[in-house]
């Protein structure tokens, strides 16, 4: 049995905040607005990965209105949300994400999120492929007013 599921997530780009994409903290003048800590690859995973399981989305696992998940890491939110496709017998076949945003440079940490991805995936680093584009100034990401990701995942049951 194969499922299939799509994330997308946005956040905004603000001063005063770290800007943690991917797991990485990542050197910038600005970082992710969020209840957590906004890290917006990740929401955009988990949210493929309760897509492949027919689960809904991480705003209903995760309320922003539960305090309990001020600040939180989304890193271990995703382990939360992996734990539910274990539950139910299902591995990583892939996964493949795009980071849309006009700065900063993503491709010196595409490897480290990677990593960590995968870790948190319990899959080899080879499934797991993250992309970045800039959105050629245009629109908001284009102006810098927010990054937005996007994912791909693909369950399998043997
Ligand atoms: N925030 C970003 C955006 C893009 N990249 C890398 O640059 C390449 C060219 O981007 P275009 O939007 O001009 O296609 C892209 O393929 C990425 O490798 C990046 O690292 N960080
Ligand atoms: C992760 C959660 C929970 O802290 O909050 P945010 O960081 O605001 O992220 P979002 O992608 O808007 O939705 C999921 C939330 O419920």
């Amino acid at each position: 049995m194969i499922r299939v599921g799509q994330g997308f997530d946005v956040h905004q780009l603000v001063e005063g905040r770290p800007c943690i994409i991917g797991g990485v903290n990542i050197p910038y003048e600005k970082g992710l607005l969020g209840h957590s800590d906004a890290d917006v690859l990740l929401h955009a995973i988990s949210d493929a990965i309760l897509g492949a399981l027919g689960l809904g989305d991480i705003g209903k696992h995760f309320p922003d209105t539960d305090a309990a998940f001020k600040d939180a890491d989304s890193l271990k939110l995703l382990e939360r949300v992996w734990a539910l496709a274990k539950e139910r017998g299902y591995k990583l076949g892939n996964a493949d994400s795009t980071i849309i945003a006009q700065r900063p440079k993503m491709l010196p940490y595409i490897p480290q999120m990677a990593e960590i991805i995968a870790g948190a995936l319990e899959a080899d680093v080879s499934q797991i492929n993250v992309k970045a584009t800039t959105t050629e100034q245009l629109g908001f990401t284009g102006r810098g007013e927010g990054i937005a990701a996007q994912s791909v995942v693909l369950l399998v049951k043997a």
